[in-house]
């Protein structure tokens, strides 16, 4: 396949390596330095975009590519406030749109063991419930797309959570989420329950980007030749 990356930081440089050992070309690299690249011409030149790049560009990068005619594959969180609008747009131009909080297979396991650990705790309230997330120190959104995720499967299945917070909170009706940013760490989600006789967590911690760019490469080979929306539980079966 040939691949446009839009973003060319610490994770389309990962990507690029994945995608060349599976046998991709890469037709386009797009970071600050060359926005001028970006454009349809170019983009129509490549079978699939892998877009990594920040929650400020994110949007005007899937609308182009919608236009383009080409899947885009997208990881960049902390854009979410706009996704009914993506959505549709998706829609209204054909396109095809993958996203994903988080690539990594391990981690999409990681959210059905939380869901199931939630839907186990749904009837015991002697239990509250709390996450921490922990960056490296270049990470601009907070609390981590993933963690959202996280806190999002728990809602669905503990129904005295309705919301979650960035931060420490006493409200029963609230998940705090705890964000840490620290040295180069590549992303550690840990979920606990406490009582007041015992305690419960479960940590996915990433040793590196490998899985996450894989998971990336992997949704790029999926998406080719679909439109609409597409997730990871499409592609993964879950
Ligand atoms: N869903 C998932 O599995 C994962 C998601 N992420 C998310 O992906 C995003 C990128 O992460 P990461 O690669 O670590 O970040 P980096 O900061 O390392 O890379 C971002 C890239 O985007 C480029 N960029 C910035 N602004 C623009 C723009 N307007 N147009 C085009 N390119 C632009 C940057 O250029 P320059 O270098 O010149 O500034 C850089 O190449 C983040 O939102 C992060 O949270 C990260 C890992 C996994
Ligand atoms: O910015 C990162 O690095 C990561 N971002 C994603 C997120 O916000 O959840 C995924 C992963 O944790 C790495």
């Amino acid at each position: 396949m040939k691949i446009a990356l839009i973003g060319y930081g610490k994770m389309g440089k990962e990507i690029e390596k994945i995608a060349l050992n599976r046998g991709h070309e890469i037709v386009l690299k797009i970071d600050i330095t060359n926005p001028e690249d970006l454009n349809l011409t170019n983009l129509k030149k490549a079978d699939v975009a892998i877009e990594f790049t920040t929650p400020a560009s994110a949007t005007a990068n899937y609308k182009l590519c919608f236009e383009a005619g080409i899947p885009v594959v997208s990881g960049t969180t902390g854009w979410l406030e706009k996704q009914a609008e993506v959505y549709q747009l998706c829609k209204d131009l054909n396109g095809t749109f993958f996203y994903t909080s988080n690539f990594s297979l391990g981690v999409n396991i990681f959210f059905a063991l939380n869901k199931k650990l939630a839907e186990l705790m749904a009837n015991h309230p002697e239990y509250s419930v709390e996450m921490t997330e922990i960056h490296h120190t270049q990470k601009l959104d907070a609390p981590s797309g993933t963690a959202i995720t996280l806190a999002e499967g728990i809602i669905e299945n503990i129904s005295t959570k309705k919301s979650w917070v960035n931060h420490t909170t006493g409200l029963a009706d609230e998940i705090g989420i705890i964000s840490e940013r620290e040295g180069q760490v590549p992303g550690t989600h840990i979920i606990n329950y406490d009582s007041e006789v015992d305690y419960i967590e479960i940590t996915h911690c990433a040793k590196n980007r490998k899985g996450l760019a894989f998971g990336a490469v992997l949704a790029a080979e999926y998406s080719f030749g679909k439109k609409g929306i597409l997730s990871m539980n499409d592609l993964l079966n879950l």
